[in-house]
């Protein structure tokens, strides 16, 4: 059955949306990690794993346990590099004591994105931190050397359509590839802190070649100095994706609409919130300035 989400005892949009403003203060303090990118992308990236392990079948793993603060899954290869994000959370977590992991990490990739100028994330909280022996086994996430029919078969353990699909992979605008933790490099140049429909422009834009990368990983590389990874160019290869690439590279908003109904189910997937009241949509800090 879904895990029945739990609200925290007299915890309102306030309470939350403080700890938004601890995350996103944060993030502009400490702008110079990962060579001036900030730790956005990062974030934005342990969201979606701790989400990502999800299997609808048997309804295990998902962000509702907040498991990755065991040991087991932080140490999947395939979260290498994440522990920055975790370590950026750390002070935040203690400020905040009541707040279940689970809400913390989703919050933390919400916060993130808005503050990158991406779409309004509504968000619920209720998630309940859950015991080490429901960690998932590692292995439940994608691999990126993988062709278009593997990405669909991949998302369709969430329940996700082609449409879904293409919205959600739509966050590699952000943030980059590091060799050391994937291997796949990816460059300096065009690594965005900023949350537009540019990953959608460059798949169609760019001359796209499939090169050997240092590691001996094939990988996408055009002359602007811009990569895809084989999971990416799926998206272009892949006759029914490729339509809704057309569609995200003409129309941001567009683009926002759906990556934000995606990512919404990406961070719910597994929870029944029941009767615990409509979502929460933050304001972002520059919102509260004025
Ligand atoms: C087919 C599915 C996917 C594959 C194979 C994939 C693979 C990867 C890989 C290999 C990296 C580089 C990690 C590193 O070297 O540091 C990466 C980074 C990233 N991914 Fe994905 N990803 C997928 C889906 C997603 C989804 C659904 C999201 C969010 C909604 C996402 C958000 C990100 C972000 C923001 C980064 C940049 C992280 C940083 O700069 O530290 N990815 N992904
Ligand atoms: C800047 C760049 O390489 C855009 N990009 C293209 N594919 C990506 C996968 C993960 C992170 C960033 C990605």
């Amino acid at each position: 059955a879904l895990h029945l989400a739990k609200a925290q005892d007299g915890k309102s949009l306030e309470d939350f949306q403080k700890v938004y403003n601890a995350i996103a203060e944060k993030l502009r303090d400490e702008d110079e990690f990962d060579g001036y990118i900030g730790y956005g992308p990062n974030l934005v990236r342990l969201s979606w794993h701790v989400s990502g392990t999800f299997d609808k079948n048997d309804n295990s793993g998902g962000s509702f346990g907040g498991t990755y603060r065991f040991k087991k899954e932080a140490d999947d290869p395939a979260n290498k590099g994440l522990q920055n994000a975790a370590h950026f959370l750390e002070p935040i977590a203690k400020k905040f004591p009541w707040i279940s992991h689970g809400d913390l990490y989703t919050l933390a990739g919400v916060t993130a994105l808005q503050e990158m100028q991406g779409p309004k994330i509504p968000w619920r909280p209720g998630r309940v931190d859950a015991d080490e022996k429901d960690t998932p086994e590692n292995g439940r996430l994608p691999d990126a050397s993988q062709d278009g029919s593997y990405v669909r078969h991949y998302f369709g353990r969430f329940g996700f359509t082609d449409q879904e699909i293409v919205a959600l992979l739509g966050a590699h605008c952000l943030g980059k590839t590091h060799l050391e933790n994937s291997g796949y490099e990816g460059p300096w140049g065009a690594a965005t802190n900023t949350f537009t429909n540019e990953f959608f422009v460059n798949l169609l834009n760019e001359n796209w070649k499939l090169e050997k990368n240092e590691a001996g990983n094939k990988q996408y590389n055009s002359e602007k100095g811009y990569m895809m990874l084989p999971t990416d160019y799926a998206l272009v290869q892949d006759g029914k994706f490729r339509k809704y690439v057309e569609k995200y590279a003409k129309d941001q908003d567009a683009f926002f609409e759906d990556f934000k109904s995606a990512y919404v189910k990406l961070l719910e997937n597994g929870i029944d919130f029941g009767k615990l009241g409509k979502a929460y949509v933050f304001k972002t800090l520059d919102e509260q300035d004025s």
